[in-house]
């Protein structure tokens, strides 16, 4: 009779404070475009789920992810990742989702705001958010919730994540405004910037030929589209053939 042989698993380190960062200037250049630019320039890819949602419409970060995997209810793991973050780091907090706790608020954003952390996004909950929007850290998050936390949870920081629907590594770059967030692999940080350049360029060509009265239907080469679906368009003696092509 055979025996299998044994699996051995080796559990990862609760705390990998070692990881590969972008480069600094890279990271700057591409937060320049936005969270919707950048996913839909590297192929609609490594939008997070839009229930992760700014406390503050105003704020936008970029930086490098510090991935933080936590107890729910509980912030032990994401108080040693603000004692291992560098300036310039983005806090991604995995709780579960978990809604009805807030796991981050103004005493916690104070101690990532003297570190020079970017950002802290949490698919759970924060509170004190009216200090949080005075203090100016960027502060994205899953709910708004009172209820505090304990500080026991052995959890991981710097493991890959599946995190707001999406995979984040350790590193990679994650860029939020407004609209959302978007993660870009830190190896592919040069080409999504040049995507995301041509993008911005094509739309402000866009931009100013409408300004100019070109139409949308008309640039984005859209009467083929409409005459097969019955509709026709008054063309009006611009040639169609000068759009831009399908965007
Ligand atoms: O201390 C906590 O557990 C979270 C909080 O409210 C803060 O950081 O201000
Ligand atoms: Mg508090």
């Amino acid at each position: 009779m055979s025996i299998a042989p044994a699996v051995t698993r080796i559990a990862p380190p609760h705390v990998t404070t070692r990881i590969e960062r972008a480069d600094a200037a890279a990271i700057e250049r591409l937060g320049r475009s936005s969270s919707a630019t950048i996913h839909e320039a590297q192929g609609r890819r490594g939008a997070l789920s839009s229930t992760i949602k700014p406390i503050d419409l105003e704020s936008s970060f970029i930086g490098s992810a510090v991935t933080v995997v936590g107890g729910v209810r509980d912030n032990l793991m994401l108080q040693v990742a603000i004692h291992f973050a560098q300036p310039g780091d983005v806090l991604v907090v995995s709780t579960g989702a978990f809604a009805e706790a807030g796991t981050f608020g103004d005493v916690l954003g104070n101690a990532c705001k003297a570190k020079g952390i970017a950002a802290l996004v949490t698919d759970g909950g924060v509170r004190d958010t009216q200090d949080l929007r005075a203090l100016g850290l960027p502060v994205f998050s899953g709910s708004v919730s009172i209820k505090g936390t304990v500080k026991e949870t052995l959890g991981y920081i710097n493991q890959p994540l599946v995190f707001g629907d999406e995979i984040i590594h350790p590193g990679d770059v994650i860029k939020g405004d407004a609209d959302g967030i978007v993660v870009v692999r830190r190896e592919e940080i040069d080409e999504v910037i040049a995507l995301s350049e041509a993008r911005d360029a094509d739309e402000r060509e866009l931009i100013e030929l409408y300004k100019q009265g070109r139409t949308t239907i008309d640039l984005c080469k859209l009467h083929d589209k409409l005459r097969e679906k019955g509709i026709t368009t008054d063309l009006d003696g611009i040639d169609p053939d000068q759009g831009l092509g399908e965007r």
